[in-house]
Parts: structure tokens; C-alpha cells; sequence
């Protein structure tokens, strides 16, 4: 498919496996590095998504987040390369200045921002996720997990963490993506989660029924219930909402909406992005 010049790309990756990930603990805001199988993820996420003409990136301030974004541009067909802006402060930003106009147009700003970081988890970071649902059970576990308005002791719930992700991605990202530009965030499961649920305009209720319904989906009697009954919109969200490491997610911004198109898979004629059902 070729680009309409009235339609602008945002494609949101969630990090490769990092290596929390690996050992199965809760992470949220602890700032870990990737594994090579997260390297390698990031890596092909860039293959998927190496036709698409990136104008500029968003990250979190987490260096898993930060990795997948660089190691993905490696992989770009334009060759830009990405820069991260540095505006902590007044200096930083007038040191970081880069003096001549085609250097910059070969590269890609990188904006970093703390608002698109994971869900804090409070007082679960750190402790391993099979142990806690042995400790407190299952079920809630699951609930400060995938439902939206509940905490992990001390932690944001996934309201909150949208509250800041969403608000930044309206503030920052929306008017890029106005403006024709081709945007990629990468970021983490639950601040790409909240991104989402704005993008399909998902209530709080949608969004714990199809946590719900996700948990059942093990459960094959309710697997052939869920089938013959719910929308198959709602079956997709299902898929679409939990976001696996590296897997790029394209949206196409049109006439003032957000059509969501799948996960790109890089094709051979430049210019040209072909897309999979998630
Ligand atoms: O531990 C975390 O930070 C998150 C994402 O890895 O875990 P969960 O999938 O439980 O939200």
C-alpha cells in the first residue's frame, strides 16, 4: 500500500524482552536494559517497519524503551540518523545544538519523556510475578494487573499511568501526527495500552470486559462462547490490547481519526508498507 500524502503513520512498539522480563519480575518504573533475544526483537520491529518514512520518535525515559527505538532505526531504508533532544536544561539544550541545516535534515529527532514510562508497580517491582499470585492468589493478581482502576499496593493503576501517558500523547504527539508527520513512540505495555484505549475510544468498562474475557479465553468452553457471541471488534481488542515485546502496531491518522491497520511487515518496493492482522 503507498502513502496518501493526506494520511500520517504512527506506529507504536512495545520494548523488546527485557531482562526483567526474562526472570519474570514485576519492573514498571526500574530501569533495566534489554536482553539479546530483546536486541534481536527490537532489530526485526525495525525490519517491519523500514519502509515507513519516521519523522520523528517519542520514548520513555527507560533505557528499554530508548534500545528498541535505536535498534529499530538501524534497520530504516531513509538512513536518518536519530538524535536524541536533550532539554533537561537551558544548557543542555544549547550545547546539544547541531549547526548546519542537512546534517539535521539526515536525522530524526528523539524526544524522551517520563510520561510514556511503565505503570509504576509500587511495591511489586522487583518481586517475581509467579510467586506473587501463588502469595495473594490468582485472581488478584490479575486484577492489578488488567483491571483499570486498580492499584498494585502503592502503585499507579492503569487509569493513572493513562491519565499522564494519554495527556502527554495529546499534548505532544497528536499535533505531529496533524501535521502529516510520521510518528513512532516506543514505549511500554501499559503506557501503550492507555494509548490505545484512547486511539479505539475504549470505555473503562470495555477495557476490564475484554481483560476479562482475555483471562477466559484459556478456558475453552467460554473460548466457544466469546467466538459465536462478542463482535469480532471486540474479539480483536482483545488480541490488540496486550501489545507483545517488538511487535511494531500501525495506526493511520486520517481526516481526524485513528484507523488501526495492523502490524507492518517490511516489504520490498520502497515506499511501500504492507500490514498484518495483529
Ligand atoms: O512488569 C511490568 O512492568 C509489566 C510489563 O512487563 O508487567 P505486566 O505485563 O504485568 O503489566
Amino acid at each position: 500500500m503507498h502513502y496518501c500524502p493526506d494520511e500520517s503513520a504512527l506506529i507504536l512498539i512495545r520494548h523488546g524482552e527485557s531482562m526483567w522480563n526474562e526472570k519474570n519480575l514485576f519492573t514498571g518504573m526500574v530501569d533495566v536494559p534489554l536482553t539479546k533475544k530483546g536486541i534481536e526483537e527490537a532489530i526485526e520491529a525495525g525490519k517491519r517497519i523500514s519502509n515507513i518514512p519516521v519523522d520523528i520518535i517519542y520514548t520513555s525515559a527507560l533505557i528499554r524503551a530508548q534500545m528498541t527505538a535505536m535498534l529499530a532505526l538501524t534497520q530504516l531504508r531513509c538512513k536518518k540518523v536519530p538524535i536524541i533532544m536533550h532539554n533537561e536544561s537551558e544548557q543542555a539544550e544549547v550545547w546539544s545544538q547541531i549547526y548546519s541545516e542537512d546534517t539535521m535534515k539526515l536525522s530524526i529527532p528523539v524526544v524522551t519523556a517520563w510520561q510514556l514510562n511503565e505503570r509504576m508497580y509500587g511495591e511489586l517491582q522487583g518481586l517475581n510475578k509467579q510467586e506473587i499470585a501463588e502469595r495473594y492468589g490468582k485472581k488478584q493478581v490479575h486484577e492489578w494487573r488488567r483491571s483499570y482502576g486498580v492499584s498494585p499496593p502503592n502503585g499507579e493503576s492503569l487509569e493513572i499511568c493513562s491519565q499522564r501517558a494519554v495527556a502527554y500523547f495529546r499534548e505532544h504527539i497528536e499535533p505531529q501526527l496533524f501535521s502529516g508527520k510520521h510518528v513512532l513512540v516506543a514505549a511500554h505495555a501499559n503506557s501503550l495500552r492507555s494509548i490505545i484505549v484512547y486511539l479505539d475510544k475504549l470505555t473503562s468498562q470495555e477495557v476490564t470486559a475484554i481483560f476479562l474475557c482475555k483471562d477466559y479465553f484459556q478456558c475453552k468452553t467460554f473460548c466457544w462462547f466469546i467466538t459465536s457471541y462478542l463482535p469480532s471488534c471486540l474479539i480483536d481488542q482483545v488480541i490488540s490490547l496486550e501489545l507483545s515485546n517488538g511487535i511494531p502496531m500501525l495506526y493511520i491518522y486520517k481526516e481526524g481519526k485513528f484507523i488501526r491497520r495492523g502490524s507492518p511487515v517490511g516489504s520490498k518496493e520502497a515506499g511501500v508498507y504492507a500490514y498484518s492482522r495483529v
